[in-house]
Formats: structure tokens, C-alpha cells, sequence
């Protein structure tokens, strides 16, 4: 049987000396010794809130066949990797400094690992902040919990913007350019902290989507009738770069009461119906006024999330679209709600809302 070893990690931010510090600590309970390791790790994170002053701890602890401190030290050196959790409403991402290089720093299958909820770091997915392209400033590119790769993700980007004001040093208002699978996005950190996001337009043809349900003369897919298990749902087919299925109800049915819906039994009914090539993102919606919407999501790859930005974009133009709301909404998600505008002038969507640190961390990979 091999010894039970522990790693605590401690991340401290200081106000005076203007610097990240991690501290790794390898503790074995056959030896009372505490071995004590520490290290720098970035040269500059500003350091101005109360959050920023604060000691975050995380800790691992693991089975190691021989009770060597050496083994395990080798074992640390081998490869930690560094990240921040961040959340947008619930929907959680592990963010990993990647600026230094144009491939993601772990693979699909670690990452999957990694959002693990009781194996992991748990997560809905990993978010990498890579160099820019074609005169961008960034790139990013996400994992979802289940390893796939999405084109963008909504509350992702706003955790993204908010990464690289902490890993720049950048403090009050500030907007990037980042290149997403979905294009050009834009973040823009505000003064109260939140992140409006220029989320770009709106894809309605039903073979970008992409779907193969039949598409109207002007090729979307708006209010058809898709039969899931013997059940007619009406549904609008929006991408934001990635494909989105929004729906408001069953054929001939009430409105929809989102909070009695069985998510789990349905939900990847939806997903992996043959109408949609790529797997899709589904929304369920409630409408209380023509600028308050509600809606539960099941994410492609990721499941029942409490929020879901690219979701609620492509819920308020499904709704513009089938009349039933006006260009700006509140949209309630389990998470909180976002404020979403879809703007006639240029036909973009806006979305604002928050994006919060929950830890910071390092896990053997
Ligand atoms: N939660 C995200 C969307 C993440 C990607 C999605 N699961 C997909 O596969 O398209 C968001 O906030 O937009």
C-alpha cells in the first residue's frame, strides 16, 4: 500500500510587494516534518481590492505507491499546472494562462479530467488565453467538460477579459479584441466591473447553424415543428457561432413553465437529435414580459449549466424573431440574469454581465 502524501498550495497576492506568490507544502503523515517549497510565479498581478489582498488555498492529496519526497517533488517538477477559476453566473471555467503559446497546454482528455466535479477540479469547461491572430490582441479557445470544442462561449469570454486584466496589470475600463471560433469578439471591462460583450451577429441559415431541418425561403429556421420522442416542439435554430435550438414550447401547447421541466431526460434528446450535424445547444423558454424572459439550457458537451451567454443571445433574437419580445431583454438563468440587446443599426448582439474569481490553483498534470 502506498503512503498518503498531501500538497497544499497557497497563493498570495500582497498590496505591498505588488506580487503573486505560491507557496507548495508536501506533507507526509509517516514524518512530522513539513517540507516547505516556494516559488514566484508571475512578476506583476495588481494588487488595489480587498479580493487581491486575500490568501486563497487549495489543496490535493493523493495515494503515491513509494513514500519517497524526492519521487513526489520529481512528480511536482514533472508538470503543475497554474490556473484561476472564474465564473459567469455559475458557469464555471478553469483559465489557463497560454500566452506563450499557440496550442493549448493540456488536452482534450485532461481537460475533461479536470472539470470533473468529483475528480476533478470541477468545472464546465477549460478556457485557454492563447497570442492573437490577424491583429487581434488574444485568442481563445475553451474545452467543454466533456473535451469537445466549442466555436465561443458567451460567459466564458467575460471570465476571459477579466483573466487578462489580472494577468496584464490592467485596472478600471478596457476592451480586447479576440479571436474565437465564432470570429472577431469583443469584451469590454466596465467601470462597475461587469463585461459587455459585442458578441458579433447572429448566424440564421439553417446549413451554418447547422441544421437539417427544413429551412423557410430565406433559409432559418424559425418556429418548425421538431419531433423529439413523439413530442412536437416549436423551435427557432440560431447560431452565435456555435448552433443553438431555442424553444418556447410544444405544438399547440401552454407557455412554457421552465422550472417543471425534466432537463436531464430531455435535454440530450435535443442535443443529439439527427437534425442537428454538429450536436447542439438547447434553450427552454419562458416569456413573463415582451423585455423579461427566462430560460434553463442544456449545453452541447457540457449538460444542465445555471447560464449559458451564447444561449441567451440566440434566445432574445429567437424571441425578436417569433414576435414575442422586444431588441432588449433581461434574461433570468439559474445562474442570475444578463442584459441582452440586439442592436438594429448593425445587427449585433450585446451582452453584458458578470464574471467573478472563485480560486486560484495548481494541479499535477
Ligand atoms: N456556456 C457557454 C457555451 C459553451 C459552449 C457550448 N457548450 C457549446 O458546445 O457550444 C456560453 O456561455 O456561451
Amino acid at each position: 500500500m502506498g503512503a498518503i502524501a498531501a500538497t497544499i498550495s497557497l497563493h498570495l497576492t500582497s498590496p505591498t510587494r505588488r506580487s503573486l506568490t505560491f507557496f507548495t507544502a508536501s506533507l507526509r503523515p509517516s514524518s512530522p516534518i513539513l517540507k516547505l517549497n516556494s516559488f514566484h510565479a508571475a512578476a506583476s498581478p495588481r494588487a488595489t481590492s480587498l479580493r487581491e489582498s486575500a490568501v486563497s488555498c487549495s489543496m490535493s492529496v493523493e495515494a503515491v505507491e513509494k513514500a519517497s519526497p524526492a519521487f513526489f517533488l520529481d512528480r511536482i517538477e514533472a508538470g503543475f499546472l497554474h490556473f484561476v477559476k472564474y465564473h459567469g453566473l455559475g458557469n464555471d471555467f478553469i483559465l489557463v494562462d497560454n500566452r506563450d503559446s499557440s496550442e493549448p497546454k493540456i488536452s482534450p482528455e485532461q481537460a475533461a479530467k479536470l472539470c470533473d466535479r468529483n475528480f476533478g477540479i470541477g468545472a464546465d469547461g477549460v478556457i485557454f488565453a492563447l497570442p492573437g491572430i490577424n491583429g487581434t490582441d488574444y485568442t481563445m479557445r475553451i474545452y467543454n467538460s466533456d473535451g469537445s470544442e466549442p466555436e465561443m462561449c458567451g460567459n466564458g469570454v467575460r471570465c476571459f477579459a477579466r483573466f487578462i486584466a489580472e494577468l496584464e496589470n490592467l485596472q478600471g475600463r478596457h476592451s480586447f479584441k479576440v479571436h474565437t471560433g465564432a470570429g472577431l469578439i469583443v469584451p469590454e471591462i466596465q467601470e462597475d466591473g461587469k463585461v459587455k460583450v459585442d458578441m458579433g451577429e447572429p448566424i440564421l441559415k439553417a446549413s451554418d447553424v447547422p441544421t437539417r431541418l427544413p429551412a423557410n425561403k430565406d433559409q432559418s429556421v424559425i418556429k418548425l415543428g421538431l419531433n423529439v420522442d413523439g413530442v412536437t416542439w416549436n423551435v427557432t435554430c440560431v447560431s452565435m457561432g456555435n448552433p443553438h435550438c431555442i424553444t418556447f414550447g410544444t405544438e399547440g401547447g401552454q407557455n412554457l413553465k421552465v422550472d417543471e421541466l425534466k432537463l436531464a431526460e430531455i435535454g440530450p434528446k435535443f442535443e443529439n437529435h439527427e437534425v442537428f450535424p454538429a450536436r447542439t445547444n438547447t434553450e427552454f423558454v419562458q416569456v413573463f414580459t415582451r423585455s423579461h424572459l427566462k430560460m434553463r439550457v442544456w449545453e452541447r458537451g457540457a449538460g444542465a449549466t445555471l447560464a449559458c451567454g451564447t444561449g441567451a443571445c440566440a434566445v432574445v433574437v429567437a424571441a425578436v424573431l417569433e414576435g414575442r419580445a422586444e431588441r432588449n431583454c433581461t434574461v433570468d438563468l439559474p445562474g442570475g440574469p444578463l442584459q441582452i440587446e440586439w442592436r438594429q443599426e448593425n445587427n449585433h448582439i450585446y451582452m453584458t454581465g458578470p464574471a467573478e474569481v472563485v480560486f486560484y490553483g495548481s494541479v499535477p498534470l
